[in-house]
């Protein structure tokens, strides 16, 4: 299929940076689709195959460093093959990046240069503000613009109250109640599509982001390309995930669900999806005020008026405290690999002081929490 570089979300931006790779035997290509190290690109012309070359594709210390989804390249036909040698990364405007599971501080970089990042959760049985809470801080980072999907509205009655609750919590971020199976009810999100503009859908399993991927792209041409992807290398791919062109202009892709998005340390959106609460911290009298009953305490002033629900609180805290965790590792992790690769001993007082005290700001203790009424 044939696409112009437009439709599929080339810029003024990129057209930049390519101009800046200043080579001749280069073209400009997106990557459509990633198989472990094998890229799918798209030329604006052909769908084809690209590769790194085989120095680049070991020896990156940071999962980042390498081509994802979404991201746009320069890339160099191969002599006498169909394939293309991916020969630069082109500058990002946009970068969705999570913790690798089971591995404390690796990042894996999973969608790039997306224009909205659509957080998509169920109004089921499952349903809590605090998801979207751990959604925003995760993604608040990514540059692009967040928009919170409550999905499955069909199946519930009191939805003003529970859209209510969720705008308290995503503040300025814009929220859609919606259900994949009413069309009429999509139409709220067109504004985020058209031609050149990409959406990611992010949700947990099961939220319906397949329903909505399904209800944009059209069920007849996703299960053409499912189609083609598994026989194309005769793999059977269990994660569908590519980068479509929408029937109505834009590139959308639906993202692998995850069971718990965890903060990664490093350019997390906590502050900013908790500003009200940072802004309150810096009223309290004491400058290292613990946050428990202190005189002068603007955070148990503003709890004592109801201006701050004790449960938005609590999840501040504990989304603070999973972040410090988080950075202490990764502080950890850049220790040891700078020390490897310096072959010199790091010292480590600078960092130590730094994170005793971030940790005395948020020093309200688990029993002092535990006894706040929600
Ligand atoms: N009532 C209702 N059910 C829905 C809606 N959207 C999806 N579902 C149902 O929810 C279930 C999960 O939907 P999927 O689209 O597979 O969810 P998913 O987020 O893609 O899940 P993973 O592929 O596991 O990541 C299916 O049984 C859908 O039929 C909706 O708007 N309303
Ligand atoms: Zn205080």
């Amino acid at each position: 299929m044939s696409l112009s570089l437009e439709e599929l979300g080339w810029s003024e931006e990129f057209e930049r940076h390519f101009a800046a790779v200043n080579d001749t035997t280069v073209v400009p290509a997106r990557v459509i689709r990633e198989n472990r190290g094998e890229y799918i690109i798209h030329t604006g012309k052909e769908r084809a195959v690209a590769r790194l070359p085989g120095v680049e594709r070991i020896g990156k210390s940071d999962s980042s460093e390498y081509p994802t989804v979404g991201d746009w390249l320069a890339v160099e036909k191969v002599p006498l093959s169909d394939d293309y040698l991916i020969r630069e990364l082109l500058p990002r405007k946009s970068l969705f990046e999570r913790k690798v599971v089971g591995e404390a501080t690796r990042h894996q970089s999973i969608v790039a240069n997306f224009d909205s990042l659509f957080l998509v959760t169920g109004l089921d049985a499952d349903f809590n503000t605090s998801r979207i809470q751990r959604y925003l801080s995760v993604a608040w980072n990514s540059r692009a613009q967040l928009v919170v999907i409550l999905n499955k509205a069909d199946l519930i009655e009191e939805l003003d109250e529970v859209l209510a609750a969720v705008k308290e919590v995503a503040k300025d971020v814009p929220v859609h109640a919606v259900s994949a199976f009413d069309p009429a009810s999509l139409e709220c999100l067109k504004q985020y599509l058209g031609t050149g503009r990409t959406v990611a859908l992010l949700g947990s399993s099961g939220v319906g982001k397949s329903s909505l991927t399904n209800a944009f792209i059209g069920e007849d041409r996703l299960l053409t390309q499912q189609n083609r992807a598994a026989d194309g290398k005769g793999r059977h791919t269990t994660t569908w995930r590519e980068l479509s062109p929408l029937p109505g202009g834009g590139m959308l892709i639906d993202l692998p669900g995850m069971r718990e998005l965890q903060l990664t340390g490093e350019g997390d959106g906590v502050d900013k999806t908790f500003s009200d609460i940072e802004e309150l911290m810096t009223q309290c009298k004491f400058r290292n005020c613990r946050h428990e009953g202190e005189p002068g305490c603007a955070i148990d002033k503003a709890i004592e008026s109801g201006d701050l629900a004790v449960s938005r609180y609590k999840q501040y805290v504990k989304l603070r405290n999973e972040q410090i965790v988080a950075q202490e590792r990764r502080e950890a992790r850049d220790k040891i690999i700078a020390g490897r690769r310096r072959k010199i001993a790091v010292k480590e007082g600078p960092v130590k002081k730094k994170i005793a005290k971030k940790r005395k700001q948020l020093n309200t203790s688990r029993s002092y929490l535990e006894n706040l009424d929600d």
